[in-house]
C-alpha cells in the first residue's frame, strides 16, 4: 500500500476556539491510483492534504507513506515533504522569474538541478505545449498556460505522490477541462500516484479511480465510491461523454445533498 491513514483527526486550537476540521478519518491510496477528496466547503480537505504533505501534525491518528510513519511523536515529516509535489489553485510562479527559472525551482530547491534533470523538465513544458515559452515571464501568460507550467514545475522533482488542492478551479470552463485532459494524460504516462481535492462532482469523477466522499464539519468519511473500469480508463472528456458517467452523478449527487440536509 503507498498511502495509509488510519484514523485521523485534527483539531485547530486557538486562544479562544477548538476547530475540529476531520474526525477519525481511515482510508489507503494504491501506487499510481488517482483518487478525490470530494466535500462541501470547510469539511477538511486542505486539512488533510496538508497532514499528507508533512505541513501539518495531525492532533490524532497515523500516516504511513510507504511503510514508513509520516509523523512520530513529535519527527518532522521532512522524507514526505521531499516525495510530495503540490499544485493549487493559484499557480505561485514568481512574476520576476522567466518560465525557466520558475519549472527549474523546486529542482533547484531540493539540489537535484542536472543537465539531465533539467533535459527533462524542458522536454516536460515542450510536451505540454509550452516549448518556445522558456524565457517568458508568467504575466506574458494566460491562465491556462501558467497553471500547466506550474504543472512541469511540479513534475520536474519527480515525486512520488501528487497533491492536487483545487487546481482548475480559477479557470474558465474550457481551459479547466483541457487542462484536466492534459494532468490525467500526463500523471498517467508517468505512472504517478495523485490525489485530488475538489468540491466539483464531475471533475472528481472524470479524473478518478476512487473518490473519498468528506461529511461537512467535521469532515468524516461517509462513503467510498470506486469509479467503474469502464469509466476509469477514459481520459475526462471522453469519460463525461460516457452513459455511466450521468447515474453515478446523481447517485453523489443525491448523497452530498442528504449530507448537507443531515441535522
Ligand atoms: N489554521 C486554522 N485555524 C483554525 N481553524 C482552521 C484553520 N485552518 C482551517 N480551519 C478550519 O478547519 C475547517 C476545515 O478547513 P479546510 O480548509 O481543511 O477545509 P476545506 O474542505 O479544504 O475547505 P474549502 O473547500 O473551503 O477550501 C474549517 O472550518 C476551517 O475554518
Amino acid at each position: 500500500m503507498f498511502l495509509s491513514i488510519d484514523r485521523l483527526s485534527h483539531t485547530y486550537l486557538t486562544k479562544t476556539t477548538a476547530v475540529t476540521a476531520l474526525a477519525d478519518v481511515s482510508l489507503s491510496v494504491e501506487k499510481g491510483e488517482f483518487v478525490s477528496f470530494l466535500g462541501p466547503s470547510g469539511c477538511g480537505k486542505t486539512t488533510l492534504l496538508s497532514i499528507i504533505a508533512g505541513l501539518i501534525e495531525p492532533t490524532e491518528g497515523t500516516v504511513l507513506m510507504e511503510g514508513e510513519p509520516l509523523w512520530t511523536g513529535g519527527t518532522d515529516a521532512r522524507a514526505s515533504r521531499r516525495a510530495v509535489g503540490y499544485m493549487l489553485q493559484q499557480d505561485y510562479l514568481f512574476p520576476w522569474k522567466t518560465i525557466e527559472e520558475n519549472i527549474l525551482l523546486g529542482l533547484n530547491i531540493t539540489g537535484t538541478l542536472t543537465p539531465e534533470t533539467k533535459k527533462r523538465a524542458l522536454a516536460l513544458l515542450a510536451e505540454i505545449g509550452l516549448g518556445g515559452v522558456e524565457s517568458y515571464y508568467p504575466s506574458q501568460l494566460s491562465g491556462g498556460m501558467r497553471q500547466r507550467a506550474a504543472l512541469v514545475r511540479t513534475l520536474a522533482t519527480d515525486p512520488k505522490l501528487l497533491l492536487l488542492d483545487e487546481p482548475f478551479s480559477a479557470l474558465d470552463q474550457q481551459t479547466k477541462l483541457k487542462l484536466e485532459e492534459l494532468v490525467w494524460t500526463t500523471l498517467q504516462q508517468y505512472e504517478k500516484t495523485a490525489i485530488l481535492v475538489t468540491h466539483d462532482i464531475e471533475e472528481a469523477i472524470a479524473m478518478s479511480d476512487r473518490i473519498f466522499l468528506l461529511s461537512p464539519r467535521p469532515g468524516r468519511l461517509v462513503r467510498t465510491f470506486a469509479i467503474p473500469d469502464e469509466l476509469r480508463r477514459c481520459p475526462p472528456l471522453a469519460a463525461r461523454r460516457h452513459p455511466a458517467f450521468s447515474p453515478l452523478f446523481q447517485s453523489i449527487w443525491k448523497e452530498m445533498e442528504d449530507l448537507e440536509a443531515a441535522p
